[in-house]
């Protein structure tokens, strides 16, 4: 059965500005727990300290909920041009939210400028982080990096494209080490114009 989560935890989970609240202790405590509970002697010197390690590594591979979207897109500068701006193999590392385990691949975008006004390659990267670096499904990813892109920068036209592999298949469960999830999301001009989805899906690909 699933749970619904309460109101007044979601509350918390916020401070008075609505800003993330992460409680280091208690998730240092919950990580010691959960090794106790599975059957680890916490206390044995290789792991006494892994309880901290882990929370510290968790705050950072989540640490994308903690970006603001809009600044990172905030500084844009007019160039006009006719042509997609492109950034292909963005490297990803996100963590699948259904068990944690991390998945790994690339991230293509391009857009067409709207008004001429395009951000800094590094913006492109640096929002993939921010959408990756939290617990996240591929789809959604895909998603959310088209969508900001069109808000904050109302381009003519996005294309999205992320190619990777997903630990939670490879390492457990069905342990299938060869599949590659291929999620895109086109929005403006590439979403209903066919033919310019697929030259621009094309050029991305370098066919
Ligand atoms: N569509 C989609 N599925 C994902 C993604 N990441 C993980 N999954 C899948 O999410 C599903 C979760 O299924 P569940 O049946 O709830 O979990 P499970 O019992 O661990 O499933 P198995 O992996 O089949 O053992 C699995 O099929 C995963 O392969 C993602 O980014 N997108
Ligand atoms: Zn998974």
């Amino acid at each position: 059965m699933i749970e619904k989560v309460k109101p007044e935890a979601v509350q918390e989970r916020t401070d008075a500005n609505g800003h993330l609240k992460i409680d280091f202790e208690a998730a240092e405590h919950a990580m010691r727990q959960f090794l106790h509970a599975m059957g680890e002697d916490v206390d044995r010197e290789g792991i006494i300290d892994t309880p901290r390690r882990v929370t510290k590594a968790m705050i950072e591979l989540m640490s994308g909920r903690l970006e603001d979207v809009g600044e990172i897109l905030s500084r844009r500068f007019k160039q006009e041009t006719d042509s997609p701006v492109m950034l292909r193999d963005i490297e990803l590392f996100s963590l699948c939210e259904h068990h944690l385990l991390p998945f790994i691949g690339k991230v293509h975008i391009a857009y067409l400028p709207g008004d001429g006004h395009v951000v800094g390659l590094s913006k492109l990267a640096r929002l993939v982080d921010a959408y990756a670096k939290r617990p996240q499904i591929q789809e959604q990813l895909t998603n959310q990096i088209a969508d900001a892109l069109m808000e904050h920068l109302e381009p003519k036209g996005v294309l999205v494209w992320i190619e990777s592999e997903h630990m939670c298949m490879k390492m457990r469960g069905i342990k299938k080490c060869n599949p590659v999830m291929q999620t895109i999301a086109a929005r403006g001009l590439y979403e209903y114009d066919r033919e310019a989805r697929k030259e621009l899906l094309g050029m991305l690909r370098g066919t």
